[in-house]
């Protein structure tokens, strides 16, 4: 994989380069509630700005559906660049189109422009090869070389990620660099005791990755949505929690191969409940119980990990000598459901593991919870896609930057 420190050798002043990133940051309104995700490729657009490139920055933002929708604009993602970089940063409100394209024709060397929300084209998604691909040729008439940095979108065939690095000169920026050196450590000679927290609600995303796991890691802790899964396979009730109810046979057979292959697998032993799901807009006080695992009331909906659950994770972190933890513990936006997502944070700080945070969720976890997300080895910008380049799947992004 050409690397950018190559490119910045071979000089890039005057050159128009696409950066693929991922801005794909939380908001509430127009308002970016964490920006993590922009933080993240800032090294690869300053490093291309000073070299004199004209910059074109470019991500999906949610999931629109193909077509405009002021909800997912980027603007806002491409007025706090601006403001991170202490520059002026163009921003064009179409992709392909006459802003666009003047947008790019108007830059001069070191400046910055954002383009709008990708997946406001149907061509960025489509299954269709052609379709995609023709919007990769729209994409690769506004650039002359393509950076990959978009770490948390690498898992995507899409036409951005995976079309249009075939059809341009291309480089991996340094955020894909650093997210991948760190992910092969989890994948080749780990470090152990190597322990797994997994959490959040994807789980059917997150079930994929156990099965990898069960063959690697000595410990999982699963906490999150996924846990009442795992309660309910093993004959629990659950009440009105989130359930997979056609993984429970999956499930099943993880729990019996975890004990052949000796993998501690954790759950919780207590939970924290409600009869509603809490409002996360207005954090109005809800009305939590700790309940056994064993005991969940029907009419009530598990929302977090249990006080003993927490000591117990705890103590199941302190002797790591590596951790990966994808996914909250609980529904942590809200405060009376935060306690267990905490835990494992300050479980993991309080370790000399080397830990690293995956998941645009968890990471924002850990920020909005009052962390130093510096005090963890490492947070990954990507979700689904660490957990797939831990499954050892091929991932499209990374793929395309390879030859
Ligand atoms: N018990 C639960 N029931 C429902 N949702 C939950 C539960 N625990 C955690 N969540 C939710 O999971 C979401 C994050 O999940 P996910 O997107 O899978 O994480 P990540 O982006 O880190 O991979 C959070 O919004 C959180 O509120
Ligand atoms: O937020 C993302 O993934 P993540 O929640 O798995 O970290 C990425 O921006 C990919 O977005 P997508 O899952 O809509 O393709």
């Amino acid at each position: 994989m050409k690397t950018i420190d190559e490119l910045l050798t071979e000089g890039v002043a005057g050159k128009r380069i696409f950066v693929r990133a991922d801005l794909n940051v939380p908001l509430d309104g127009g308002t970016i509630t964490d920006d993590g995700r922009i933080r993240a490729v800032l090294p690869t657009v300053k490093a291309l700005a000073d070299a004199g490139a004209r910059v074109v920055v470019a991500s999906h933002l949610g999931r629109p559906k193909g077509a405009p929708d002021a909800a997912f604009s980027l603007a806002p993602a491409a007025a706090r660049m601006g403001e991170l970089l202490g520059t002026d940063v163009a921003f064009a409100t179409d992709t392909v189109g006459d802003s666009a394209r003047s947008t790019v024709a108007g830059l001069t060397d070191g400046q910055v422009a954002v383009i709008e929300n990708l997946r406001f084209n149907a061509g960025e998604t489509a299954k269709d090869d052609a379709e995609r691909g023709a919007f990769a040729d729209q994409l690769a008439e506004l650039a002359d070389v393509y950076v990959g940095d978009g770490f948390g979108a690498v898992h995507r065939k899409h036409a951005s990620v995976f079309d249009l690095p075939a059809r341009l000169p291309h480089a991996a920026g340094h955020l894909i660099a650093t997210e991948v050196g760190v992910l092969k450590k989890l994948t080749e000679d780990v470090k152990r005791p190597y322990v797994v927290a997994l959490g959040g609600s994807k789980v059917s995303d997150k079930l994929a990755v156990i099965d990898q796991l069960l063959g690697k890691a000595d410990r999982l802790l699963i906490g999150g949505g996924m846990v009442f899964t795992f309660l309910k396979a093993k004959g629990y009730e659950v009440g009105a929690s989130l359930l997979q109810e056609d993984q429970i046979p999956v499930v099943q057979e993880y729990i019996e191969r975890a004990r052949k292959n000796g993998v501690e697998l954790v759950l919780p032993v207590d939970v924290v409940t409600s009869t509603e799901f809490p409002d996360l807009k207005t954090k109005a006080p809800g009305h939590p119980h700790t309940v056994a695992a064993d005991a969940i009331p029907a009419d009530q909906l598990g929302l977090d990990i249990g006080p003993e659950t927490r000591k117990l994770y705890a103590s199941k972190l302190a002797d790591a000598a590596t951790v990966f933890w994808n996914g909250p513990m609980g529904v942590f936006e809200h405060p009376d459901y935060a306690e267990g997502t905490k835990a494992v944070a300050q479980a993991l700080l309080d370790s000399p593991a080397f830990t690293v945070v995956g998941g645009g969720d968890s990471a924002a976890a850990v920020r909005l919870l009052g962390f130093d997300e510096n005090a963890f080895g490492h947070i990954s910008t990507g979700g689904g896609a660490s957990l797939e380049y831990l499954e050892g799947k091929t991932l499209p992004g990374l793929a395309a930057l390879e030859d």
